[in-house]
């Protein structure tokens, strides 16, 4: 395909169609959908496996392609929970009468079409759709070329739905995912609203210097934990571990752990017993590669300058002892990206400071990095995991995809 301009003309025509569907009609649709996909889990996992055969064993990324029936089941709930939640649409947020007699009011309305560049993880097909669709919205869906038969079969199964309640097919559009058309979607300003890249920093940067649409950045994230000095190292090295090994290919998983230098011996003697189990590399700094170099730690490497600031995406992290809060915070500051941060400590005041000084979009104490998340914070699923400011922040999805709209009703007023 040289250009995508046919599908985007599609897109913009299909606003309408979806933008009026009452709620419950969205509702039973999803619900339909959801039935759909497990009915079809055999076909599914089948378009899945041409996609796994062409991934290494090795590559942490596989797991995140991989769909089989329980992820399946999984996707179903989750349309339901969509499905569930109230209209984010249309909603009342002011309403009066002026001197004139005018009734004005402000409503919330859909942004219209949500183009979203993401990774080869086929929930966010579906998640990004069932959201789209919920606050009715055209999703222009650009997923990774390793789920390209997977998101064929997805978006087939979207379609038909679509079409079985009347709507038009193209409120759901999957790109082809050749990249040279990335460019071409960053600059359909009159086609496409919003633009939602999910990825790595190359794509979060490509897609900030050349887009013309506005954008909404769901970067990288690299994740610090930080032991301060009264923590309770066992449950440090809980939290430590369960951060870096749970999922290690996703963006909030853990990159780097602060420890306070009086912390130190006894929590890296603890993590040295927890992470060996996962084979997983630890980049340590000079004070704490000789501390984990005492205990035989096997998978040590010397950290370079560069290993801070590092996401991993892999069993692997960072280690960097402090001298206090003051220390973990400056780093911080330094190497985040801003996405998800976490303290360990019993120090209440302490915990309030790292609460409030950390500049990120979710900050934790004493939990894992790893429950940044829209499913697991309420939100049903998430359109990405915003780590700019406006107009969203952390794990976004419905509440989000509406923007403002003034509604203007008289009977011959002029001015
Ligand atoms: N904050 C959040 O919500 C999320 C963050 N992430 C982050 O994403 C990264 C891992 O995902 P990964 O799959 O490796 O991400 P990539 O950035 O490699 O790929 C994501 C998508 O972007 C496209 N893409 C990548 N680079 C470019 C470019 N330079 N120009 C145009 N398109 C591009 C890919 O296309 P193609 O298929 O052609 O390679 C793919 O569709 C991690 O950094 C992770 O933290 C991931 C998901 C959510
Ligand atoms: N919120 C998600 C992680 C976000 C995400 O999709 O990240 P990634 O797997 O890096 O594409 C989760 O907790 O699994």
């Amino acid at each position: 395909m040289e250009s995508i301009q046919p599908l985007l003309v599609q897109a913009q025509a299909a606003t309408r169609s979806v933008k009026t569907l009452p709620d419950e009609q969205k509702q039973q649709l999803l619900l339909q959908l959801a039935d759909r996909i497990v009915a079809h889990t055999a076909d599914i996992v089948a378009e899945n496996k041409k996609d796994l055969d062409k991934m290494s064993d090795q590559d942490p990324k596989k797991d995140r392609l991989l769909l089989n029936a329980s992820r399946i089941q999984q996707l179903a709930d989750s349309l339901k929970d969509i499905a569930q939640l109230p209209d984010p649409a249309n909603q009342l947020l002011v309403e009066r009468t002026l001197d004139n007699g005018l009734q004005v009011q402000k409503r919330t309305a859909p942004l219209g079409v949500v183009g979203v560049i993401y990774e080869s993880r086929p929930n966010v097909t579906l998640d990004v759709a069932a959201l789209c669709i919920k606050s009715g919205n055209v999703a222009v869906l650009r997923g990774g070329t390793d789920a390209f038969h997977t998101n064929i079969i997805l978006v087939k199964l979207i379609k038909e739905v679509l079409e079985a309640f009347k709507v038009d097919v193209n409120a759901v559009q999957l790109l082809p995912v050749d990249r040279a058309l990335i460019g071409e979607m960053l600059t359909a300003v009159k086609y496409i609203d919003i633009i939602i890249p999910r990825g790595s920093q190359q794509l979060i940067d490509y897609v900030r210097a050349n887009s013309k649409v506005p954008v909404i950045e769901t970067g990288a994230g690299v994740c610090h934990t930080y032991v301060e000095k009264t923590a309770d190292i066992e449950m440090a090295s809980k939290v430590i571990t369960n951060a870096k090994v749970s999922r290690p290919s996703v963006c909030n998983a853990l990159d780097t752990v602060l420890v306070d230098e009086q912390a130190a011996p006894g929590l890296l003697r603890l993590l040295a017993d927890s992470l060996q189990d996962y084979d997983v590399e630890i980049f340590a700094d000079d004070v704490s590669y000789n501390m984990l170099e005492a205990l035989e730690y096997p998978y040590l490497i010397h950290a370079t300058p560069a290993d801070f600031g590092r996401e991993f995406l892999d069993f692997k992290c960072s280690v960097k002892v402090v001298n206090g809060v003051d220390e973990a915070l400056q780093h911080i500051q330094e190497y985040s990206s801003k996405h998800s941060e976490a303290i360990i400590s019993k120090d209440t005041a302490i915990s309030e400071r790292f609460l409030n000084e950390v500049d990120a979009a979710a900050v934790y104490v004493n939990a894992s990095t790893r429950f940044t998340d829209g499913g697991v914070f309420g939100l049903g699923a998430e359109i990405g995991i915003s780590t700019q400011k406006l107009h969203a922040r952390g794990p976004f999805a419905l509440e989000k995809l509406v923007t403002e709209k003034w509604f203007v009703r008289g009977d011959g007023q002029v001015r």
